[in-house]
């Protein structure tokens, strides 16, 4: 079960119902779509909204097909039998809330489609504090006319017709403030099983105990499965959603790292200038090499290369190009840079660590950090250590520079 902290929200899930108009012969929230219950579909996406941290089952009862199918989510949720109608398994829910909660979310099972962001925007609203209930609902296309009870022979004659315009499908989840959810049900405490059967959703019942309703945009994924044709309409919302996700997984613009290593041996002339990380270290002998051995720079140049997966230093600097025959390593690390532009990326940032004897760093590493970072457009950060005396670094013979780089791709 997920932490409590204070602005959360409880969610009952009422899962009790028979589902006679839909005659799968079972309860429908084990009915499948796509290979899995209307129940775990619901529950699925409601493990994802961050704010609900209580989740109450209402079950049918004594069914242990339904024990079954809930058994894998363990302390995610709480289970309470159902009652007689909708209404009577909402109170039996609440009655599993903890006491401290802020928030109630009601929801039907058989809306077990709603999208994560319908219950993100119930919940934002009722955060926001205009009303004490916040309802999902669309606006209708059909006109809705209200009609006179059937008269003889179940004949019927239109009482009034609303304007459409004022009209509106109300779905799920709804959220309500916990104690005016719970008032709201206290009245309903002597009501018989028929009159229990005519309170079709929460909010009305909230509103007639005084309580104002704001509606917020439904979504036609939360649509209720009530009939038989809901079932394939059901499957082909899955299977949208389904492509949906597949499709922003394959978009989703991961970064790229990219890894590179670099060895200059201390040169055996020891009027050669030292060239480490873009800086000049006038009191220590250079680095051999056709360049300014500035293994540094070399080795961040190889974690971009490495990071936008378009080669190496031998790809880029080879002795075809002449041009960059002695180049320092500034000058090669800006030309790195601009090739892993061209080939689409942008850069997040380059570590490089050296290890050797020499030259003293610490106190010149911001000095190098500014002149790399200039040099690529982007952070570098260089850090230094020894080998405690071990290895051709302890000696004094070499170093070797490891740098690590991060890329993503631009936008188009
Ligand atoms: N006694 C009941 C009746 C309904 N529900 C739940 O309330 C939601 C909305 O009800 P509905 O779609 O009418 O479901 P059923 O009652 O199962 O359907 P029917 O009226 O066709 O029997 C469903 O998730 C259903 O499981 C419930 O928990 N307990
Ligand atoms: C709560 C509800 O989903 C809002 O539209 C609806 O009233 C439930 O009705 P049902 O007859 O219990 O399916």
């Amino acid at each position: 079960m997920k932490q409590t902290p204070l602005n959360t929200s409880s969610l009952i899930l009422v899962a009790a119902g028979m589902g006679t108009r839909l005659g799968a012969g079972i309860p429908k929230a084990l009915v499948k779509v796509a290979g899995k219950t209307l129940v775990e579909h619901a529950i699925d996406r409601i493990l994802k909204v961050e704010e609900i941290t209580e989740i109450i089952v209402v079950t049918p009862a004594d069914d242990p097909r339904m024990a079954e199918v809930l058994a894998p989510y363990g302390t995610a949720l709480r289970t309470v039998d159902g009652g007689s109608s909708r209404a009577d398994s909402v109170r039996r829910g609440l009655g599993e809330v903890s006491d401290h909660a802020r928030n109630i979310l009601v929801h039907d099972a058989a809306r077990a489609f709603a999208p994560v962001e319908l219950y993100q925007r119930v919940i934002d609203a009722l955060n926001a504090g205009k009303a004490a209930a916040v309802i999902p609902a669309l606006a209708v296309t059909d006109t809705i006319s209200v009609v006179e009870p059937a008269g003889e022979a179940g004949v019927e004659f239109i009482a009034n017709t609303p304007a459409r315009s004022t009209l509106r499908a109300v779905q799920t989840p709804q959220g309500f403030n916990a104690e005016a959810l719970r008032q709201a049900h206290a009245q309903l405490d002597h009501y018989t099983e028929s009159e229990l059967e005519k309170v079709t959703d929460d909010a009305s019942i909230v509103r007639a105990n005084g309580e104002k309703v704001q509606v917020v945009n439904g979504d036609q994924q939360a649509l209720k499965v009530t009939h038989p044709e809901d079932i394939d309409t059901a499957n082909q919302l899955v299977a949208e959603q389904d492509s949906r996700v597949k499709k922003s997984k394959e978009t989703m613009n991961l970064p790229r790292i990219g890894n590179g290593i670099d060895v200059h041996a201390v040169s055996q002339d020891p009027a050669r200038p030292m060239w480490l990380a873009g800086l000049h270290f006038p009191e220590d002998i250079g680095l051999s090499g056709h360049s300014d051995g500035d293994a540094v720079a070399h080795a961040a140049c190889d974690a971009l290369f490495s990071a936008a997966g378009i080669g190496d230093l031998g790809t880029h600097f080879g002795v075809d190009r002449e041009e960059f025959a002695g180049a320092s390593g500034v000058r090669l690390l800006t030309e790195a840079a601009r090739l892993v532009r061209e080939a689409g990326f942008e850069i997040g940032n380059v570590a490089v660590q050296f290890v050797g004897r020499r030259p003293r760093f610490a106190a010149r590493r911001e000095e190098a950090n500014q002149v790399l970072s200039e040099a690529i457009g982007a952070p570098v950060s260089v850090s230094a250590t020894t080998s405690d005396g071990l290895g051709y670094e302890g000696d004094g013979q070499g170093i070797t520079a490891y740098a690590t780089a991060l890329v993503f791709a631009q936008h188009s």
